[in-house]
């Protein structure tokens, strides 16, 4: 057994249907799924807001290099250009954890680093796991409680959009 799971994200575009294309494309494997959330840009500030959202895909066929592949291909298929890092995006999709895997292959880094500091994966992965852990880091709740308010509060569900 395999089970990953993914952050996503879009700011250029056709947002939802972005976030869309990756369950379509993982079709069955997909387990559990937040809601989109309204997010203000982080890293690089002047862009446009993102959509985010979490899910959880389990495969027996797949490891952790078919999962980041996997997101790659989707990737692709979205247009997506080689840009600035943080920079705008048709699509992002992140490797968050694989299982118990640690990996410091700068190709796949697990789990992946930004997790911890990142309001906008913890929130929804919480919202799908609430007894959600990221190895070597304890709970998803501890960590977002960590964090500043702010960051909190700009991470904002929209309940109109659904994946
Ligand atoms: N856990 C992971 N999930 C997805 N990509 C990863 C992971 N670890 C390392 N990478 C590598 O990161 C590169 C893609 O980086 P990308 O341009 O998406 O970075 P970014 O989204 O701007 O920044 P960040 O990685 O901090 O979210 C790819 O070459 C990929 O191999
Ligand atoms: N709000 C938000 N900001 C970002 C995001 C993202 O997914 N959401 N992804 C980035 C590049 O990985 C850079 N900045």
């Amino acid at each position: 057994m395999s089970r990953a799971v993914l952050s996503l994200g879009s700011n250029l575009g056709d947002r939802l249907g972005f976030l869309k294309s990756v369950l379509d494309g993982l079709g069955p494997a997909v387990v559990a799924v937040s809601s989109v959330y309204e997010t203000e840009p982080w890293g690089v500030e002047d862009q446009p807001d993102f959509l985010n959202a979490v899910c959880t895909v389990d495969d027996p066929a797949r490891d952790h290099w078919a999962w980041l592949h996997a997101g790659q291909e989707l990737e692709r298929a979205a247009g997506r250009v080689r840009e600035r890092r943080w920079g705008p995006r048709t699509l992002d999709v992140d490797v968050v954890t694989v299982d118990g895997v640690r990996s410091d292959d700068p190709e796949l880094l697990l789990p992946h680093p930004g997790t911890p500091t990142r309001a906008t994966v913890l929130i929804p992965w919480l919202e799908i796991d609430p007894e959600a852990e990221l190895p070597g880091h304890g709970l998803v709740r501890d960590l977002l409680a960590a964090l500043p308010a702010a960051d909190r509060a700009a991470v904002r569900r929209r309940p109109d959009l659904s994946l």
